[in-house]
């Protein structure tokens, strides 16, 4: 069956003809974002849901969707998507971190330029037939300092507009590197300095708690009298009302937002503030903008959907569609390695450590590991998928180690060892994938064996002496069980053994109990992939 992807927001209609063209059926209903009760309603019938800002992905619509793979943001911030629940229940989270940044820092540039000239009051009053050309005294921007705070992709392209425009940049981000910022023409400043220095103070940081209020009123009495402050970032930046009495009092001369702390912001405070310009969270809206970032949140979903490529994803790791075909049968691999460890475990697991040797090492090792942990936790929680494991697994106290080696110590080209650290006992399983794509397993409890992972097979640990192979064989018979392929490894001769069967048919508990009363049979256990 084709997946299902629902529109919730005014997307550019260039994203229903994507989905289409890649068979993905698709619904548009750009209405369905204001009414959470509805789309809580109906989110259980799709695969993906593409959004703008105005749908908010809550745990309430969340808990609904039953059959959601992916949520695709045409845009940049994920503020309005739950992403820890949508995480916990496995769900990737993506959006398009570069389509709407130039026209983004435009609209900022903007607003910087109508706050200097004060375009919106003064078009208004000249519409209102006053022609106060008295009343509107600009300032200029050239040799104006402006203070970026967030200078990453929107932020530094507002820089390098500003430094065409001649003003003086500085900016604060403690994730700016010295070197990006001689680059950018920049000077990368403390957020107390800048907060002094500038005449004009733009927002480019995302909303987290350590952003939130970055503009308080204290940070907002330690600016330069008369400074102009732009937000065309997020709402919760600036403290709302601090920001409104340094308006009126004349500390700030004068605000540019296109963000509020609650939207739709239809009756802000600042609306009735003197010196404020507002638009309606237009940063991104340009014909340019909303074709790129629609385009790209189709392709991305579609690719996720339909090959298991993932691009942009805030909660996974990217896989790009030429590494999806060849990450898959180690996906398969590790998974299944994972799986057989957690079918045998018993106690509770407290860690899970993979080594990825050789050619595999190379690969994109954090969606592997996620994949060898889904296989340990899923005997255990059923829900649990690549995306929640991590997540899942941290929560539960249970340590994740990794390990590479690009130089392996096996005759194979890539070699993947998983280790599940359980409460009573450590439980290891090592395999490769051959040639033709299939995983093996090839070494248990550090002996060698050679078998496919197949849908019924019964691992048995037992003692190499002779008489086993042929009760073993006659037992199943009797039980009209048909062996298809048959593994054995040994320790040494007379020492540990170990034998993993692939049978035709499915195998119960009384067939083990009856296994393990074979005189050389220590273990038996059922273990399906
Ligand atoms: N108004 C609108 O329509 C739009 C608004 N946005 C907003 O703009 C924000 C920035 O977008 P991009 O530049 O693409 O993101 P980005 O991730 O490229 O840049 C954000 C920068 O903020 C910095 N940062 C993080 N925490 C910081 C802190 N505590 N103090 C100072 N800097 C900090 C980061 O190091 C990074 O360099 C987005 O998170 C989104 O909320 C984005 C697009 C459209
Ligand atoms: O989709 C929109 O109009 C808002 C864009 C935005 O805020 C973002 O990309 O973070």
């Amino acid at each position: 069956m084709a997946p299902r992807v629902l529109i919730s927001d005014a997307l550019s209609p260039a994203a229903v003809q994507i989905f289409k063209d890649r068979g993905i059926e698709v619904d548009f209903q750009p209405e369905l974002g204001k009414d959470k009760d509805k789309l809580a309603e109906i989110i259980g019938n799709y695969d993906g849901l593409a959004i703008r800002s105005a749908t908010k992905v809550t745990p309430k619509i969340l808990e609904n969707a039953k059959n959601l793979k992916v949520i695709g943001r045409a845009g940049i911030g994920v503020d309005n998507v739950d992403i820890p629940a949508a995480t916990a229940r496995g769900i990737i989270v993506m959006n398009t971190p570069f389509g709407n940044s130039i026209t983004t820092a435009e609209h900022a540039i903007s607003m910087m330029m109508s706050l200097a000239r004060e375009i919106p009051a003064a078009d208004a009053s000249t519409r209102a037939g006053k022609w106060e050309k008295n009343r509107f005294m600009g300032v200029e921007v050239t040799n104006k300092t402006l203070g970026v705070i967030g200078c990453g992709n929107i932020g530094s392209i507002v820089a390098d507009r500003a430094i065409g425009l001649r003003m003086k940049v500085i900016a604060f981000d403690p994730f700016l590197s010295p070197e990006r910022a001689v680059k950018l023409g920049v000077e990368k400043v403390e957020l107390e300095d800048l907060l002094k220095r500038a005449d004009f103070i733009t927002l480019h940081t995302p909303l987290t708690d350590k952003t939130r209020n970055v503009l308080s009123a204290d940070a907002i009495a330690k600016m330069k009298k008369g400074v102009r402050i732009i937000n065309c970032a997020r709402g919760g930046l600036i403290d709302e009302n601090a920001l409104r009495a340094a308006l009126l009092n004349g500390h700030v001369a004068g605000a540019a937002l296109d963000v509020f702390a609650v939207e739709p912001a239809t009756d802000n405070e600042l609306f009735n503030t003197p010196n404020v310009i507002c638009t309606p969270h237009l940063g991104a809206s340009t014909s340019e903008a909303q074709e790129n970032v629609a385009l790209q949140v189709a392709e991305q979903m579609s690719d996720y959907l339909l090959s298991g490529a993932i691009s942009n994803a805030v909660n996974f790791p990217s896989i790009s569609a030429e590494e999806a075909p060849r990450l898959k049968p180690f996906v398969a691999l590790a998974q299944n390695l994972g799986s057989f460890l957690g079918q045998l475990t018993e106690a509770p697991i407290k860690g899970i450590r993979i080594e990825y040797e050789g050619a595999v090492a190379q690969m994109n090792t954090r969606a592997l590991t996620s994949a060898a942990v889904t296989g340990a936790l899923k005997p255990f929680l059923q829900d649990v998928n690549m995306v929640s494991a991590p997540v899942v697994a941290r929560d539960r106290g249970i340590t994740i180690e990794e390990l590479t080696r690009e130089k392996g110590t096996k005759d194979y080209d890539s070699f993947i060892h998983v280790t599940v650290i359980a409460e009573d006992m450590s439980r290891d399983a090592g395999g490769t994938v051959f040639q033709d794509g299939k995983p093996r397993v090839l070494e248990i409890r550090s002996i060698s064996v050679d078998a496919e992972f197949t849908p019924n097979m019964i691992y048995v640990r037992n003692a190499d002496k002779p008489g086993f192979i042929g009760r073993f064989g006659t037992l199943l018979g009797d039980n009209n069980v048909n062996f298809a392929t048959f593994a054995l490894g040994r320790e040494k001769q007379g020492g540990d053994a170990i034998c993993l069967a692939s049978v035709d048919q499915e195998v119960t508990q009384e067939l083990l109990r009856e296994i393990e009363s074979i005189p050389q049979v220590k273990r038996a256990r059922s273990v399906r992939f």
